[in-house]
């Protein structure tokens, strides 16, 4: 009687399923998935979905190609991982939104504030205006190479300084000083690695930070309410930002407003908002939300993060072999590297770019939205559906890099020792949202990186472990903490 029991209630729920598929299954024009058991009612694939969903999108591309979908909870998902069909789709309109999901809508207020997670017109007004503004405090100009220079000044003492035995904190050290260069440019002040409101505030924005997953609660209704679920947390660290840091300094920036000499972001951004006000215009500014956005900038410890033991020993042998070589060949020791020293520099650069590809710093890039029913490569993209580039999956793709597991810096040098840029190398993304700080993180990776390197050598702490490969993913990748000894050569 039991057996017969269980046996009914089997076939009524294999019926259920088959019903529920045939009513709200997908239609046979969108890109093909996974599907079957792997797609169940409500969930989707969320359950056979791994914590590395960048290299399971790269394995799941191997079965359906280079474009497929994949149903995460009530979210339609299309996965791109090929770098001609992410330059097409990221290069129009219609695929330039950014998705509905728990974190956008709470962050965004419906996607209608900033520019890293808004759409519409919201997101046009606020990308020109951060462009402008970042042009304007000398992104791409000698002010700004003066800032990252005094942070790398102060970076080399540091190190100096360190236990040479037990090694320094690669993530802290870096990571403070390029939060100081962005801070002081949002800000208008100058952060010392030291000081304790400055540790606090990175400390809430690495928080905030690692609860942006593409995990479940970013897409099931509802979910806050589970006491430990990474929406919660991000919630959490993200008032604790906007109340303790954000909603202090607008109010200290409005207290002493000078409108015909701002200092720093804030101060431009609330210029333009009494500006706007004042001409009755209507506007989607508004003060402090977009400041977040601009501070996703503390990843440039990429550079330093090297992988398993093997790779370790041909990173040190190629860093001594050609970087330090050409550093002291073509700058010498007397003078700190400068960013006109650039275009001597192959092999550094070229050790950057392999860096840029097999960190995949953002490895998913940021989820774009399409903005209405679209197609792409001859399938239906409905309204709504959430676009993931794998740029990490077209950074590690073999038909594109040879080796691609490899650390080989010479993959950028052509036979001549030039420089090449192939362009299926989008650490930024492309398009009409590609990242507005790219000049500014390639400037900043380059004098950090050539300026260290020219005064260090970097090796493991003594009988300490190598750093290793796998990272931690949250919007980006970031390497697992680790220690580096930094011996002045
Ligand atoms: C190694 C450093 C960095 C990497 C790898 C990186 C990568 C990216 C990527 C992949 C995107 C997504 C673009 C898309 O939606 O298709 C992005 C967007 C963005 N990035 Fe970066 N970024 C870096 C540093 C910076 C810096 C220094 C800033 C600020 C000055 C910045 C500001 C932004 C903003 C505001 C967006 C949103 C653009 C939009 O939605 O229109 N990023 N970045």
């Amino acid at each position: 009687m039991n057996l017969i029991y269980w046996l009914v209630l089997i076939v009524l729920l294999l019926a259920a399923y088959y019903v529920w598929n045939a009513l709200y299954g997908l239609p046979s024009d969108l890109p093909p998935g996974p599907s079957g058991w792997t797609r169940l009612p409500l969930i989707g694939s969320l359950l056979s979905t791994r914590a590395d969903l960048h290299v399971q999108f790269q394995e799941w591309a191997k079965i359906y190609g280079p474009i497929f979908h994949v149903q995460m909870a009530t979210k339609l998902f299309i996965v791109l991982s090929d770098a001609k069909l992410v330059k097409e789709a990221f290069s129009r309109d219609d695929f330039a939104g950014r998705p509905h999901t728990n974190i956008n809508d709470y962050y965004t207020e419906d996607l209608k504030y900033g520019v890293l997670f808004s759409q519409g017109p919201a997101w046009k007004e606020n990308r020109r205006f951060s462009l402008t503004c970042l042009r304007d405090f000398g992104m791409g100009r000698f002010t700004m190479e003066a800032k990252i220079m005094e942070e790398v000044t102060v970076l080399l003492d540091i190190l100096e300084q360190e236990d040479r035995h037990s090694g320094f904190d690669v993530h802290n050290h870096l990571g403070v000083s390029v939060s100081a260069i962005i801070s002081s440019l949002v800000f208008g002040k100058h952060f010392t690695h030291d000081d304790p409101y400055f540790v606090r505030f990175l400390d809430c924005m690495n928080r905030l930070a690692k609860a942006i997953t593409p995990d479940a609660s970013n897409f099931i209704p509802g979910i806050s309410l589970l006491p430990n679920s990474n929406f919660r947390k991000f919630k959490t660290h993200y008032n604790e930002l906007k109340t303790d840091f954000y909603e202090e300094e607008i109010a200290e920036h409005k207290a002493r407003l000078d409108t015909e000499n701002p200092r720093d972001f804030i101060d431009v951004y609330l210029t333009k908002m009494i500006e706007l006000r004042k001409a009755g215009k209507h506007t989607t500014f508004s003060g402090w939300r977009r400041q977040v956005s601009l501070l996703h900038t503390n990843h440039i410890h990429q550079v330093f993060a090297v992988k398993k033991h093997r790779m370790w020993q041909r990173i040190v042998w190629w860093m001594k072999l050609y970087v330090q070589e050409e550093l002291d060949r073509v700058i010498g020791r007397s003078r700190l590297p400068c960013l006109n020293d650039q275009a001597s520099l192959l092999y550094t650069q070229a050790t950057l770019l392999e860096v840029f590809r097999r960190s995949s710093v953002v490895p998913l890039g940021v989820f774009h939205a399409a903005v209405k029913e679209t197609t792409l490569a001859g399938y239906r993209i409905p309204e709504g559906a959430i676009i993931g580039p794998n740029l990490w999956g077209i950074h590690h793709d073999p038909a594109l890099w040879q080796n691609p597991n490899e650390f080989q810096p010479e993959r950028f040098l052509d036979s001549d020792g030039n420089l090449m840029k192939p362009d299926t190398l989008l650490p930024f993304s492309t398009g009409l949202r590609a990242c507005i700080g790219e000049l500014l993180a390639r400037q900043e990776a380059f004098l950090f990186f050539a300026s260290v390197l020219q005064k260090f050598n970097l090796v493991p702490p003594e009988g300490g472990p190598v750093p290793e490969d796998s990272g931690l993913l949250s919007l980006v990748l970031a390497p697992k903490p680790y220690k580096m000894r930094a011996i002045v050569r």
